[in-house]
């Protein structure tokens, strides 16, 4: 089935961003797509809390989610919406990382809230702190879809396989990895952690990455890594998307979990074992 990655370099501005995407997703669609990804974050990057309060929104009431749910069905193609940052009602304030995977009717099929939290001093003057502003998920999730069972994973998670051997035991055949990566550790760790994560599994790992500069706040700015990913149930990298925006259309088929599996039944190997 072909499939398409959007690599994007997503602003501080929902309605803009969301014009974006709904362009990209009607390209990959006459070029033959039938199953788009977007990557985390898809509705708004900003590194001020304010900003965000600002813009965005409910579930109920968020304008992307509203908006990609209705060209996803007058597309008639399956979609992940890699994450939005979503308010909650939870009275501390904090907001919810969350990916969607909405059907060709534009139905909301599974929703995952990012498990881990990306709290990391990554050099002497960068530090993240996401579980101030992010409420971190409780629950693994998988998608049922015509194409193969997914598992849901965003970003950070991707350092913590035991979540993937989870999704992989639950069924799961392909892996998503939507992200919005930091330079410093991307460049270090982005393409080993996802092809660990393929050739564990034998899945299917699927990684839409936010890319390049993103919207300056009083003279802040943040960067991502792109380098967008498809690895391959046997572990190679068949596309990186490099650094530049872009839609990358690529064949999906089961038939190579199928045979990763058959050479190397690892999966089926797992055991549980006292303590050390
Ligand atoms: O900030 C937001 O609005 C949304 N959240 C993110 O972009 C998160 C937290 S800053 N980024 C990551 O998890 C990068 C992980 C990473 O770079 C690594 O594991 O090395």
């Amino acid at each position: 089935m072909k499939t398409a990655l959007l690599q994007i370099t997503s602003s501080d501005n929902p309605a803009e961003n969301l014009d974006m995407v709904r362009a990209m997703m009607a390209e990959a669609v006459a070029d033959g797509a039938r199953f788009i990804l977007t990557p985390e974050v898809t509705n708004c990057v900003s590194t001020s809390t304010t900003r965000q309060r600002e813009v965005l929104q409910h579930e109920e009431d968020d304008i992307t989610l509203a908006g990609l749910r209705e060209q996803a069905a007058a597309l008639g193609i399956w979609l992940l919406i890699g994450s939005l940052a979503i308010k909650t009602h939870d009275a501390d304030g904090r907001f919810a990382n969350r990916s969607f995977m909405i059907d060709p009717q534009g139905q909301i099929v599974a929703r995952y809230d990012k498990i881990h939290m990306f709290d990391v001093q990554v050099t002497e003057t960068e530090t993240f702190r996401e579980s101030k502003n992010y409420r971190p998920g409780e629950k693994a999730v998988v998608a049922q879809t015509d194409f193969g069972t997914v598992g849901l994973s965003i970003c950070y998670d991707i350092r913590f396989p035991h979540l993937y051997a989870a999704l992989a035991q639950a069924g799961a055949r392909i892996l998503t990895v939507p992200a919005a990566f930091s330079p410093v550790t991307g460049a270090a760790h982005w393409e080993s952690l996802l092809r660990a994560r393929a050739i564990e599994t034998g899945c299917w790992v699927l990684a839409p990455a936010q890319t390049g500069e993103h919207s300056k706040t009083r003279g802040k700015t943040r960067h991502t890594h792109g380098h967008s990913m498809v690895v391959t149930p046997w572990g190679e990298v068949l596309i990186d998307a490099g650094t530049d925006q872009g839609i990358h259309i690529f064949d999906l088929h089961d038939s190579s979990v199928t045979e990763a599996r058959r050479r190397v039944p690892s999966l089926t190997h797992i055991r549980s074992f006292d303590g050390p």
